[in-house]
């Protein structure tokens, strides 16, 4: 009973310690949210972050492994027990034209307010074990995936559990992120004057109108749980010069990779049929890491559900819940490197995510409470896996079956050994400083 009594005690230190810091906090996601910058050119919030941190006495690289993403950390006094290494994420990159309408500014500063609350709740009590607390600024999330380009850097590698939350209609402990692979489409023909000798022409916006078309009748054999939606960047110049090069971006998504790279292969083949019925070149291409899917953790999760039950959460089941799919995150690739836990909050807003509305709730004053109280249940969660060892073994063995079902050995250098497996032509990551 004294255990319980002192883990309540801990968990109400986390907090008071993260309730202390709300003005800063606020301020910290207001500034975020009022400068929205693009996937890997989140400076100012580098720069914001990295001071945040700083001014705490965190030990601080800014610059990690990207230009704009960073690391914070703070270790507890040594003991014999092997050490404990906990992750926060934050995310802070915003989408173009209507900014923060996936609130990656309160994504931060749930990280940032989990940190603080756990290292205080940590300084006020020794723990069993030395314990470690990293908070990463994980860039482009929306386009590219930063959070891969530091898994290959080795930025989760002795990560023992990691941490983020996610803005949407409700609460949820888990979703169905799905996995997601990015592909633009080039298709190169012959100009020629329209009107005067069309025959001359080889045309390339037959050939993207073919390929919309295709995947447009792919979808009767598509099942239910898969997603393809693109669009047409460039459909020419002039009604009469025949267009000699379109360009159309498309996302293919599925709930498990290994049905991704079925999907993969059926629609390449409703683009490459394009090329061949109007006698251009295609060019497949991506200038991003295919995401995987979220690995649920039951044992995270339920120990989420208990810690955000005591703060009044009300959670949406997923039957009844918020959306039967979710989108996709790069956080679905560190769930396969270590033992991850991404819930869904409310922000006080039932607006959808990539609106303009919800940019207007992502940068509310109505939001804070949401966002600290999920900070709170995050950083709680974290302290019961700090003093109730048994836990991390369950966690671990989530993680190895979740992991096995999808049967990728592990090692492989996933990303580009399944990219060209699928027939992309060129495999190029932007923005990376190595
Ligand atoms: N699960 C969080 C969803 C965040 C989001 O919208 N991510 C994008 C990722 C796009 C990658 N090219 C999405 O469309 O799902």
């Amino acid at each position: 009973m004294a255990e319980m009594a002192l883990l309540k005690q801990r968990k109400q230190r986390v907090c008071d310690m993260i309730d202390q810091e709300s003005e800063k906090l606020y301020v910290l996601s207001q500034d975020i949210w009022k400068t929205p910058e693009l996937a890997y050119k989140e400076h100012t919030a580098h720069q914001l972050l990295t001071s945040f941190f700083s001014s705490r006495a965190w030990e601080v690289q800014a610059h990690y492994h990207l230009d704009t993403a960073f690391r914070a950390q703070w270790t507890s006094e040594a003991t014999d027990s092997p050490c404990l290494h906990v992750g926060f994420l934050c995310e802070y990159d915003a989408l173009p034209d209507i900014g923060h309408a996936c609130g990656h500014n309160l994504i931060a500063e749930v990280g940032a307010a989990a940190a603080l609350g756990l290292r205080g709740a940590l300084e006020s009590v020794q723990p069993p074990r030395q314990v470690k607390i990293t908070v990463l600024g994980t860039p482009a999330e929306e386009d590219g995936g930063g959070k891969i380009d530091l898994i290959k850097a080795g930025a989760f590698e002795d990560m023992d559990v990691v941490f983020m939350a996610h803005p949407a209609q409700g609460d949820a402990a888990y979703l169905p992120d799905v996995a997601i692979h990015d592909v633009t489409v080039k298709y190169y023909g012959k100009a020629s004057h329209a009107s005067a000798y069309p025959w001359e022409g080889v045309n390339a916006l037959d050939a993207a109108i073919l390929a919309y078309n295709n995947v447009s009748v792919l979808r009767q054999q598509m099942k239910s749980t898969w997603r393809v939606h693109g669009i047409i960047k460039n459909g020419g110049v002039k009604p009469n010069i025949i267009p000699d090069y379109t360009e159309l971006e498309f996302y293919l998504r599925a709930p498990s990779l290994k049905e991704l790279y079925n999907l993969q292969a059926k629609v390449y083949a409703c683009f490459n049929s394009a090329a061949t019925a109007t006698g251009c070149k295609v060019e497949l291409s991506t200038s991003s890491y295919d995401f995987y899917e979220v690995l649920p953790n039951k044992t995270l999760g339920s120990i989420y559900l208990e810690n955000g039950n005591q703060l009044g959460i009300q959670f949406v089941s997923l039957d009844k819940g918020i959306n039967t799919m979710a989108g996709s995150t790069d956080f679905g690739n560190v769930t396969y490197e270590v033992p991850g836990l991404h819930p869904y909050f409310y922000i006080g807003s039932k607006t959808f995510n990539h609106t303009a509305e919800f940019t207007e709730a992502t940068g509310s004053e109505e939001a804070q409470y949401y966002t600290l109280r999920t900070a709170k249940s995050l950083a709680m969660t974290a302290l019961d896996v700090i003093f109730n060892p048994d836990l991390l073994e369950r966690i671990r063995q989530d993680w190895k079956m979740a992991k096995e079902m999808e049967d990728i050995p592990s090692g492989i250098d996933k990303h580009r050994d399944l990219n060209c497996r699928a027939g992309c032509s060129s495999f190029h990551i932007k923005n990376t400083t190595e």
